[in-house]
């Protein structure tokens, strides 16, 4: 059997111009595991509201974080895919679930190298049905169709491995070097409750309140809100945080349904009319800066904070192309091969 390695990411537009932004968008969100409603609601909902009232404002966002070089998520995970390779005998190829670089291309890429066996590697530490979800159910689609002799197989959620939190912790005490702040908001992308509650093998665990995510359960293996807290919790006690100087937020919200609480938005402002002057945030949803931490977070975030008599704002990147973080994978994927 001849080995290859692809790293799946999200994706982006392919410009920051409001018709590409509007293609990438209708892909996207026309996902039945990312809105997940019946498909006459959710054309109704993505082609007759969103597609007509959101890329505007979406372009405009994409534009102020635009790399020369292209989308930052593209670039940054095409660095990480480059040190990968660095370190691994076999093929490593790139691939995004939405815009051009499909899947189904970095499948071809690998097979046209000889590989018959894949390790696929979505790079989301927590499972979510809008993210890592997707993007097996997509890949399994494509092999049947396109390369049925191919045998993919893939890294689960890697949220409470040691090195992993090892790796972060490291990444975050790194980048926190010689800063001001007074408390730590861990920032992780948000989903509708009803994903988690969708997700709940058990079908009775989840309480949404939270409460539910501390008492040891099978269905933990698919609650996102769980492996998010467990992020959070691990590096704290890795960090030696204390008690009252950390906290984990949702953010990235869209539409109507209630998401998993609290708000980042909220958060920060309540933190800044409570009287916090500075303060730092991290974003350990994403392995690599994108719109949602490098607008959302650092531009808007820092406004809010700022708004409200806070003075530091201080953001910690995503593990990007870190070389603790690029060893790490390489670790994996030296295990799968062996
Ligand atoms: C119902 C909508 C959405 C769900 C559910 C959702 C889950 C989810 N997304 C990420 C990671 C990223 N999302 C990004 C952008 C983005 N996400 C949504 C909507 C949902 N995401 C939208 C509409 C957008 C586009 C931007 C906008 O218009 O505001 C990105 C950034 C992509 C980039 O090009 O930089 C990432 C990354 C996760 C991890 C997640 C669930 C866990
Ligand atoms: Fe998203
Ligand atoms: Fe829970």
């Amino acid at each position: 059997m001849s080995k290859g390695v692809l790293l799946v990411n999200l994706g982006s537009p392919d410009s920051p111009e409001p018709k590409d932004v509007k293609k990438y968008l209708g892909e996207f969100l026309m996902d039945e595991r990312v809105i997940d409603v019946p498909l006459w609601a959710r054309n109704l909902l993505v082609k007759g509201i969103i597609l007509n009232t959101r890329p505007k404002a979406s372009a405009a966002a994409y534009k102020k974080i635009w790399w020369e070089e292209g989308s930052p998520l593209i670039v940054i995970s095409e660095r990480l895919k480059s040190k990968v390779q660095e370190q691994v005998d076999f093929p490593v190829a790139l691939a995004m679930r939405y815009g051009s670089m499909t899947i189904k291309k970095g499948l071809q890429e690998l097979v046209d190298k000889g590989v018959d066996e894949v390790f696929l590697i979505p790079l989301y530490p927590q499972f979510a049905m809008a993210t890592t979800e997707t993007i097996l159910v997509l890949a399994e689609d494509i092999r049947k169709e396109h390369f049925p002799d191919l045998k993919i197989s893939d890294l689960p959620a890697f949220y409470n491995d040691d090195d992993y939190i090892e790796v972060l912790s490291n990444s975050i005490k790194k980048n926190l070097e010689g800063k001001n702040y007074d408390h730590l908001l861990f920032s992780y992308h948000g989903v509708p409750e009803r994903h988690i509650r969708k997700r709940d093998i058990t079908k009775s665990h989840c309480k949404i309140d939270g409460s539910c995510c501390v008492i040891p359960s099978p269905a933990h293996e698919f609650c996102y809100r769980h492996q998010c807290l467990e992020v959070t919790r691990l590096v704290a006690k890795k960090l030696s945080l204390k008690d009252d100087t950390y906290s984990s937020s949702f953010q990235s919200r869209l539409g109507f349904d209630p998401w998993l609480l609290p708000y980042t938005d909220r958060t920060i402002e309540r933190l800044g009319k409570e009287g916090l002057k500075n303060m730092a945030i991290a974003t350990p949803a994403f392995v690599s800066d994108c719109l949602e931490t490098l607008e959302e977070i650092a531009m808007e975030g820092e406004e809010i904070f700022h708004e409200m008599g806070g003075k530091e704002f201080t953001t910690v990147p995503c593990l990007n192309d870190d070389e603790e973080w690029v060893a790490l994978l390489a670790k994996w994927i030296k295990k799968w091969s062996n």
